[in-house]
């Protein structure tokens, strides 16, 4: 039925679905529990990735189908005996941008989660005992089961105590570590404050593991560790592509960290180190609800492409336009954040325990292309509709000409791979800026730089204007205090379903079934 496959699965009925296609459905439930029921479910050990495995596969189908499966009878008995399966992880940094839709990736893989964060640079609970408001949208998205698995600890990672506290009550399974100081600029201004929250809060960390018994960490890295690639020859950069060379306190801090990560895995053999090397992460929840709100003036090209789009600021400065590139300007490998965010949870796998890999191992999160500024841009008007008026400036000092990466080892090792492309990163970027200029949106402390910058009065007439256009948002969802309804892109049944089936086989042969 062609009107059906419109409907947003989340929104269907029981009723709606295809006979057929539902009596496959229980047939499958039918056969997970069947499957789950031979493992006698414990917190043991050895259980947790085979549980893990039918949880995900469990959630796929109640992702897309909550209307029934709500109303079957053991719904309520499986999801207590996963409760008791699911891995539990503290993320450091977890409200901001990266981490936010990283908590969104393992929530709905059915993870306990654990976010400490001093929201110094993300807008901080409204209520004493209350979560980001970043956080507020992430349980929005995830749905009230999943949401009711996440812990927020308003605290300090270079704090022994506030980190003892994250750690406190169960044991935990991994941490991944967002939390720092990211902006190169500040980093030459107040080189003390990124070695003493970028380096002395990775050891804190790492102290606060070792009290808690718990030795699998993921680390937020970046491309910026490797050594600028002098000619297009050294492309792609690839894991054992030089580092070093870096030229500012914030590229150092992070090639720091990686060394003492790696050091403290020769000094501690039981120890798991999966560290991401970033490109430039970009984009944001498909949803609109959470994305990137950087503070004052954005430093970096997409959040200030997407306000020129908006029309907070009047124009782009493009950075150089004689770079030996196709087009004169930049060329970087961008990846859309939601991405990375499952490049995360893919090396989550390296801790599972009948695979645990010891050591430190480094991966590149990329696509492997390199888009330019004015290939950038003009994504942008496409997905916007919007004009973005450009003015070539001078170089920015410290830019390179290109970077892209060779992620490879990525897929090797955690079958991991981008697939959302450039246009993908700027119509979901488009939708989250949006929401973030609605009452509804992030509630900023920068409201007042936001006022002044305002280059043009954007009238409701045009934002809802926009909106109807291609941004995929109706103009009843912008309401002040009720928060829109999501709308989620997602297959029709039929598509869901096979990768379900899909995913099952593979597992099965995965376990010998
Ligand atoms: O207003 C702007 C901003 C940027 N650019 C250009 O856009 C490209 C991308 O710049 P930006 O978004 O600032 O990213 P990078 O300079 O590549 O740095 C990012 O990517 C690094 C990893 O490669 C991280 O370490 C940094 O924290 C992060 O800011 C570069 O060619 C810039 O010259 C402009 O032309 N105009």
């Amino acid at each position: 039925d062609a009107n059906q496959d419109d409907i947003p699965v989340k929104s269907r009925k029981l009723q709606e679905i295809h006979p057929i296609e539902k009596e496959e459905i229980l047939q499958e439930l039918e056969k997970i529990v069947e499957k789950k029921e031979k493992l006698e479910i414990s917190e043991k050990e050895e259980n947790l990735d085979s549980g893990m495995e039918i949880l995900d596969q469990l959630q796929s189908i109640f992702k897309s189908y909550p209307l029934w499966t709500a109303n079957l009878p053991y719904t309520s008995f499986l999801t207590l005996k996963f409760n008791a399966i699911s891995n539990r992880g503290t993320v450091t940094g977890g409200a901001g941008f990266i981490g936010s839709h990283t908590v969104v990736e393992l929530l709905e893989a059915g993870h306990h989660v654990t976010v400490i964060d001093d929201c110094s640079n993300t807008a901080p609970p409204a209520r004493v005992g209350g979560i980001p408001p970043s956080l507020e949208r992430v349980q929005q998205i995830v749905g009230p089961l999943m949401a009711k698995r996440l812990k927020f600890v308003l605290g300090d990672v270079t704090d022994p105590q506030d980190l003892d506290f994250a750690f406190g009550l169960k044991k935990k399974h991994a941490v991944i570590h967002f939390a720092g100081l990211k902006a190169v600029g500040e980093s030459k201004e107040k080189p003390l404050s990124y070695y003493r929250v970028n380096q002395g809060g990775s050891v804190a960390l790492l102290e606060a593991m070792e009290r808690a018994n718990c030795t699998n960490i993921i680390f937020s890295s970046s491309a910026t560790v490797y050594q600028p690639a002098k000619t297009i020859d050294d492309l792609p950069l690839s894991e054992d592509s030089p580092t070093g060379g870096t030229t500012n306190p914030y590229a150092r801090s992070k090639l720091h960290v990686e060394e003492i990560l790696a050091d403290a895995c020769v000094a501690n053999s039981n120890l798991s180190v999966v560290n991401l090397r970033y490109f430039n992460p970009v984009g944001a929840h498909e949803s609109g609800l959470i994305g990137e709100d950087p503070r004052g003036i954005p430093n970096n090209l997409m959040p200030y492409v997407s306000q020129v789009a908006i029309g907070r600021r009047p124009h782009l400065n493009v950075f150089g336009s004689d770079y030996q590139t196709h087009d004169g300007t930049g060329m970087r490998d961008y990846i859309h954040v939601v991405d990375l965010a499952k490049g995360h949870l893919a090396a989550m796998r390296r801790f599972n325990s009948h695979t645990k890999s010891r050591g430190f191992e480094s991966y590149n999160l990329g696509t492997g292309q390199g888009t330019s500024v004015l290939e950038l841009v003009k994504a942008f008007r496409e997905a916007s509709g919007k004009e973005i008026p450009t003015v070539f400036t001078e170089r920015r000092a410290g830019d390179v000409a290109w970077l892209w990466c060779a992620p490879n080892k990525a897929l090797k090792d955690l079958d991991w791979k981008a697939t959302r492309d450039i246009s993908d990163m700027c119509r979901d970027m488009w939708r989250f800026q949006f929401r973030s200029m609605n009452p509804s949106g992030y509630v900023t402390d920068n409201s007042e730089e936001r006022e002044s910058n305002m280059s043009s009065e954007i009238s409701d007439d045009d934002l809802d204007e926009s909106k109807r256009s291609d941004s995929g948002l109706s103009s009843d969802e912008d309401n002040a205090t009720i928060l829109p309804k999501l709308k989620f892109t997602m297959s029709p049944a039929k598509s869901i379903f096979h990768r379900y089936l899909n995913k099952l086989t593979s597992s099965k042969k995965h376990h010998g079934l």
